[in-house]
């Protein structure tokens, strides 16, 4: 099965290597992508073919989009003339619907809608797929299957994917912010830069090993750190003074609302 990827920055590259990694043949993996310095990179980088979008489009049996939202239209539009029914077109946009896509393609053209994020680059991806469609069973296994080449997939419907896009698509940012804040901290403490960063890192990676690996809830594992009259607990005081669990929620509504309105255009 052959592979397309149209669109090949940030997450089009993160695709592109997993599946590499994941064991797929270079001669059956291909690349459209508009700026010629970086498809430049990418064949000297994987030894990928970069194709037109619409030789992309043409010879693949599947199609990966990863344009942003905004550039989604003209590449369908550019393509449409060259998918045929049964084809399979994983798009990874957010915010844009498997029926706009379908809108704008031959009739019988597969869609799935993918949220990926960026951990895929370390195969700790966190992928939801939903069908349109025309989509079957193999359609929708194959995009299960590309996707879980980096990580791990869930079937959702598609009306819940505005959510997942604001809390696993957008969720390594407001991760990355949050070691940020405390890595600045430590600092403010009078740590050195590096043991700040070190503490604070590993600190993660230790708290995330024991959510997976106990299956135990957050609320259980944060009250066994919160020691009576302890500094957790003067700690914690102070996050809910400054409404941090307020402000993740209205984060989260407004990644959310975001992604409704690339739905429509904006
Ligand atoms: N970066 C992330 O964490 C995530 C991104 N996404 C989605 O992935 C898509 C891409 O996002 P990023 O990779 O962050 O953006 P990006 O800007 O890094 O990559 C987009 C790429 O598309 C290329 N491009 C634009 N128009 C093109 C055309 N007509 N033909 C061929 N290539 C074209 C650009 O040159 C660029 O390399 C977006 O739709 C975004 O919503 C989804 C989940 C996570
Ligand atoms: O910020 C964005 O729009 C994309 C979609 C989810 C993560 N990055």
């Amino acid at each position: 099965m052959s592979t397309a990827i149209i669109g090949a920055g940030v997450m089009g590259e993160t695709l592109l290597s997993g599946l590499v990694r994941a064991g797929r043949r270079v001669d059956q993996l291909m690349v459209g992508e508009k700026r010629p310095e970086r498809a430049h990179e990418l064949e000297e980088r994987y030894g990928v073919a970069v194709v037109s979008n619409r030789e992309a489009a043409a010879k693949a049996d599947t199609v990966a989009l990863v344009v942003k939202p905004q550039d989604m239209g003209d590449v369908l539009d550019e393509i449409a003339p060259d998918l045929r029914p049964g084809q399979l077109l994983v798009s990874l946009a957010a915010g844009i619907t498997t029926s706009y896509i379908e809108s704008r393609v031959p009739e019988g053209v597969a869609v799935v809608r993918v949220m990926p994020n960026t951990p895929a680059l370390v195969d700790e991806g966190m992928a939801a797929i939903s069908p349109g469609s025309h989509c079957d069973e193999s359609h929708l296994t194959e995009a299960e299957s590309l996707m879980a080449s980096t990580g791990k997939v869930l079937r959702i419907p598609e009306k819940q994917m505005d959510a997942v896009t604001a809390i696993s698509g957008s969720g390594p940012a407001y991760i990355f912010f949050v070691v940020e804040s405390m890595i600045e901290a430590g600092v403010h403490l009078g740590l050195p830069r590096a043991t700040s960063t070190e503490l604070v890192v590993q600190t993660l990676v230790g708290s995330a090993a024991m959510l997976r690996e106990t299956g135990t809830h957050p609320v259980v594992l944060r009250e066994q750190v919160t020691s009576p009259s302890g500094t957790t607990a003067s700690a914690l005081r102070e996050l809910e003074i400054h409404r941090v669990r307020a402000a993740f929620l209205a984060a989260m509504e407004a990644a959310r609302n975001r992604s409704r309105e690339l739905a429509e255009g904006n």
